[in-house]
């Protein structure tokens, strides 16, 4: 994922701005230089002439400060800026609340650039008021512009879809998924258009939160690994929800299509780099908590043999490079379904007993 520099210093300042240019529904979290970043809350960004405010999602709290955003017209949806010692990430432009309030009175969704010339100040509470904001504002009062904000509307908070994990006196966690709506049909509309009659279900919790290219990821996965001889290469940027696209594909494979079709996989083996063993159980955490779909993760050669015995209600085994390397032959004997190679290029780096590892279908990301 592309990253920009954006003209954000530290901001000092006090004063609450009082107009807004701009206003995004964004994902934030510490910086770090992590290619795996942890995303702490949803938050709001508001954009002023002279300085972005970070935001709790219910807006009562401000996260942090920072002077002069201004390439705004580079906060695409997706992009991940630095504010502060805060990552942001865009995930939608919504409208401003100023702009909600001279489209009531007067019909214009944004205030001309002219005007905003003038906002760019420290103290936007003294704006002058030019012909063209004259108009703009079409006789409505500087008072009036200036007057307490609506409160603003509530979005639903992020609810993990799946809920609850447990970690067993030997170390091992499982994760359980239950399932309580019917799963989200992805491909629909080309089931009605009869280009295909396998359907790609997803939990549907799951589905409304995925975007269209990882729709998109998770149909090029399906329909590749669904074959006998599978195999893809999910190739894309940095942050754009590899993860994601992995565990709804598998997903997908692994409860089968639409009830009541058999399932297509019962194992699934997600081999990553030790680093990110962790950050793949916090993603199942994130995105599968308390539904009956586990996960075990291997931390020792014990919880390969749990998995074995537990395989039918615990179709993921998550574990590092190196530890498969060591238990290749345990592994093997698990013969897996689908194997998942996250930072795929390691796999050259493997004595050939890992990459023997017997599955029908299996790809990198
Ligand atoms: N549709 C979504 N809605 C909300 N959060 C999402 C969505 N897709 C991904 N995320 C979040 O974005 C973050 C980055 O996703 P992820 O780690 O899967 O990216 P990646 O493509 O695997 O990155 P990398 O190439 O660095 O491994 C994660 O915290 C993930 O939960």
């Amino acid at each position: 994922m592309s990253r920009v520099a954006l003209n954000v210093d530290s901001y000092e300042g006090n004063d609450t701005p009082s107009v807004e240019i701009a206003r995004f529904v964004v994902l934030y979290g510490k910086a770090s230089t992590r290619k795996h970043k942890i995303w702490e809350g949803d938050g709001i960004l508001v954009c002023y002439g002279d300085c972005a405010v970070l935001k709790s999602e219910d807006e009562r709290d401000v996260i942090c400060r920072s002077s002069a955003v201004k390439n705004l017209d580079q906060l695409d949806e997706d992009r991940t800026i630095n504010i502060g010692s805060w990552s942001v990430q865009i995930q939608k432009r919504i409208p401003t609340t100023s702009s909600e309030s001279m489209k009531t009175s007067s019909g214009i969704q944004n205030p001309p650039p002219s005007a905003l010339r003038h906002l760019n100040t420290r103290d936007p509470m003294r704006i002058p008021e030019t012909a063209t904001m004259k108009r703009a504002n079409n006789g409505m009062s500087e008072e009036n512009l200036l007057a307490p904000r609506p409160p603003p509307k509530k979005r639903p908070s992020f609810v993990p879809p799946l809920i609850g994990s447990t970690t067993s006196s030997d170390g091992t966690t499982t994760i359980s998924i239950e399932e309580k709506t019917p799963p989200f049909v992805l491909n629909e509309e080309d089931i009605l258009q009869r280009k295909t009659t396998s359907a790609i279900c997803v939990d549907s919790r799951f589905s409304r939160h995925l975007r269209d290219h990882q729709k998109d990821g998770i149909k090029f996965l399906f329909q590749r690994l669904k074959g006998e001889t599978g195999g893809a290469i999910l190739a894309d940027d940095m942050g754009l929800g590899k993860s994601i696209q992995t565990m709804a594909a598998t997903w997908a494979l692994l409860r089968g299509s639409r009830p009541p079709a058999s399932q297509i996989a019962s194992s699934c083996l997600i081999v990553v780099p030790s680093s990110l063993v962790n950050n793949w159980k916090a993603e199942f955490d994130k995105w599968y908590r308390m539904m009956r779909f586990p996960a075990v993760i291997a931390l020792t050669a014990r919880d390969i043999s749990t998995y074995q015995s537990t395989v039918k209600s615990m179709p993921y085994l998550i574990i590092s490079y190196d530890l498969a390397q060591r238990h290749a032959e345990k592994l093997e004997m698990c013969r897996f379904d689908v194997l998942v190679c996250d930072e795929g290029h390691k796999l050259k780096n493997l004595d050939g007993r890992l990459r023997k590892t017997r599955s029908k279908s299996g790809f990198g990301t």
